[in-house]
């Protein structure tokens, strides 16, 4: 059977504007300055001395080019004057040696600023990429979720790979000009009339290149929701994590069959703006041909007409493929960067939204120990949902406490877990600990004194070491690290493995290891374990273990207990037993509060869940 039709996904994260729709053909060659700044500015922090160098290379490119030129002038009025064929070569021979010389110093100052282009561009390619990932890892949580969010991180990824450009196409615009003007100076010596010719020749072309880089840019944007998905679904559909789930549920034909349909949507758009570039490139050559025609033909007049002598109009010719040729570069590679810079443009936008979503919170340090935590009619909403997840909830846990959160699916419970660890920052009433409003805490100092085990927790790609200890300072032997891993029993199935605990755990990694599910649940309880943490919460730490694994943590748990505050979120009623208190949470907010004999004995939801626990 083939397989089913793919849905048609209607993906209505639009970020914002297509910011071209505005754009004037002046208003973008007015921003090309502004680019060529930033990017001298980027290169200027990176390597001061490889910019010096490109800078030294670029005049040196100029001036051999008008040297190239003058003396070019020269040799030709030796070349072409009366006399014998020896004597004339004779005589242009100090200027043909001046020629070879430019020539050769043109070449060198061009491979020097490709080495120093080499020195900056990697690093710059780093800086942009570090700053798009620490970004992202600083924005506040709540705001990942908001609608766009991710639409914008991907148009940012974009100007990150597009950055290994920027010096590139900066340098070759640059070198063009620099040629462009001192030929275009010789020229307009040669003959004032030359020059605005030839301008008319290329200005067609410049505009043809930059409306073609604003039509490759709204194709892009408008498959940025597309790829966006795409991407997803590349990486949940070729990930060996769920291969099980995709083969077993049939799902591979309608996976693959998807893929490529939305590939194919991708490049629908792409060819339905190929007509539209080609007609922009015909029309723009066709326009600056008819111009190039009149220019030569003009050339030709002066000469015939005397008005220029021969040897002159044979410099003007070579003048005149100069000047074109950088004039050209000129237009391409500005159009080039313009291209760029529209992508550089969203990858700025989006630092700056990540920065504004960045925490603003107040620099006080939490007092330790965490001694207690309060919500004080606390409300969150979600971005785009009617009602709010956690509504108008006050609670205090102290040191010493263990609190069970328990409740139905979508009750509110893990919204609560993040508010208490400030993870979210309430719409409405406050979270303290020990007195202090958590907006007013450094969050960096404040997650210093938290551990969590989250429903999905990260299988980090890392040692089994890098596994426990990630997140807290590296420490001198691995005596902590043992006895982590021992109270979530995990010390002998690490000892089997092949490097202990430098094993890596990632099969899919040459010399990887892999853990079953409830091992590495074991093995983000022992991460948890191993930070002493003041705040400790577990969203369902049990829910992959076998009935030993599960005893053992929860022991492991109590004997903690003293020193910290604990917050186990479980739907195994059963081990709310080691709570020293209980809070049914429903529709957000808290219904039921007691220890474990109260609510059982009760008549309310815990004890409604209890039994349909145990009814089988
Ligand atoms: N990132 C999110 N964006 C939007 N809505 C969310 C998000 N996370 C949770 N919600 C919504 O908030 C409500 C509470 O979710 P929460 O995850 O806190 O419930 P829960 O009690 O932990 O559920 P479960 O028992 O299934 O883990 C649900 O209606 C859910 O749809």
């Amino acid at each position: 059977m083939p397989p089913p039709p793919p849905a048609e996904l209607r993906y209505g994260g639009r970020y914002s504007k297509n910011p071209l729709e505005d754009a004037t053909f002046a208003a973008m060659c007015r921003r090309l300055p502004s680019v060529l700044a930033q990017t001298a500015r980027m290169a200027w922090r990176i390597d001061r001395a490889a910019v010096l160098l490109l800078a030294g290379c670029q005049l040196a490119v100029g001036v051999s080019a008008a040297v190239l030129l003058t003396f070019t002038a020269r040799a030709m009025r030796s070349v072409l004057a009366a006399g014998p064929v020896d004597e004339r070569i004779h005589q242009a021979l100090p200027a043909v040696l001046v020629i070879a010389a430019a020539s050769g110093l043109g070449r060198v100052a061009t491979a020097l600023s490709s080495y120093a282009d080499g020195r900056i561009t990697p690093r710059l390619t780093t800086e942009a990429d570090s700053a798009l990932v620490a970004a992202v890892c600083r924005m506040e949580a709540a705001a990942r979720a908001e609608d766009g969010c991710a639409d914008r991180q991907e148009a940012a990824e974009m100007g990150v790979v597009r950055s290994h450009l920027m010096v590139q196409d900066a340098t070759r615009l640059t070198a063009a000009v620099v040629r462009m003007v001192t030929a275009s100076g010789v020229l307009s010596v040669l003959h004032p009339l030359m020059l605005p010719l030839l301008l008319l020749a290329v200005v067609p072309a410049g505009v043809g290149a930059v409306l073609h880089a604003r039509v490759t840019y709204e194709t892009h944007y408008a498959n940025v929701g597309d790829r966006n998905v795409r991407q997803n679904l590349r990486g949940w559909a070729t990930s060996a994590k769920f291969t099980d789930e995709i083969r077993a549920n049939s799902m591979t034909g309608y996976l693959v069959f998807w893929y490529r349909a939305m590939s194919e949507r991708i490049d629908a758009h792409t060819l339905a703006a190929a007509p539209r570039m080609l007609r922009i490139v015909l029309t723009s050559s066709a326009i600056g041909g008819v111009f190039l025609v009149i220019t030569w033909a003009a050339l030709a007049w002066l000469t015939a007409s005397g008005r220029i002598e021969l040897a002159i109009a044979g410099t003007a010719v070579v003048a005149v493929q100069t000047t074109l040729a950088a004039l050209s570069q000129v237009v391409i590679y500005g159009a080039a960067m313009f291209h760029t810079a529209l992508y550089l443009a969203d990858m700025d936008g989006f630092l700056e939204y990540a920065a504004e979503r960045a925490p603003k919170r107040g620099g006080l340090t939490p007092t330790r120990p965490v001694e207690e935590v309060c919500l004080h009619e606390v409300v969150y909403h979600y971005p785009g949902k009617d009602s709010p997840a956690v509504a108008g909830v006050s609670l205090t846990v102290r040191r010493g406490e263990i609190l069970a959160v328990v409740g139905e699916n979508g009750s509110g419970k893990s919204t609560l877990t993040r508010l208490l660890a400030a993870l979210f920052l309430a719409d409405k009433g406050r979270v303290t600990w020990n007195g202090h409003d958590v907006t007013d805490l450094d969050p960096d100092s404040l997650w210093e004194l938290s551990g969590l085990v989250p429903q999905h927790f990260a299988q980090w790609p890392l040692s089994v070491r890098d596994n426990v200890t990630l997140g807290q300072p590296r420490e001198e032997g691995d005596d902590r690290v043992w006895q982590a891993l021992e109270a979530v029993g995990l010390r002998e199935t690490i000892e089997d493995l092949p490097a202990g605990l430098d094993t890596l755990l990632a099969r899919e990694l040459w010399g990887g290891s892999e853990l079953s599910g409830g091992q590495w649940q074991r093995l983000a309880c022992a991460r948890v374990l191993y930070r002493g943490a003041g705040l400790v919460i577990l969203d369902e730490p049990t829910s992959q273990m076998d009935a030993r694994g599960e005893h053992n943590i929860l022991e492991r748990i109590k004997a903690l207990a003293a020193d910290c505050i604990t917050i186990v979120v479980t739907h195994q009623l059963v081990n709310t037993k080691i709570a020293d208190r209980i809070i049914v949470m429903d529709h957000g907010r808290i219904t039921e509060h007691g220890t474990y004999d109260e609510l059982a004995d009760g008549a309310g939801t815990f004890a409604e869940l209890l039994a349909l626990s145990t009814d089988r």
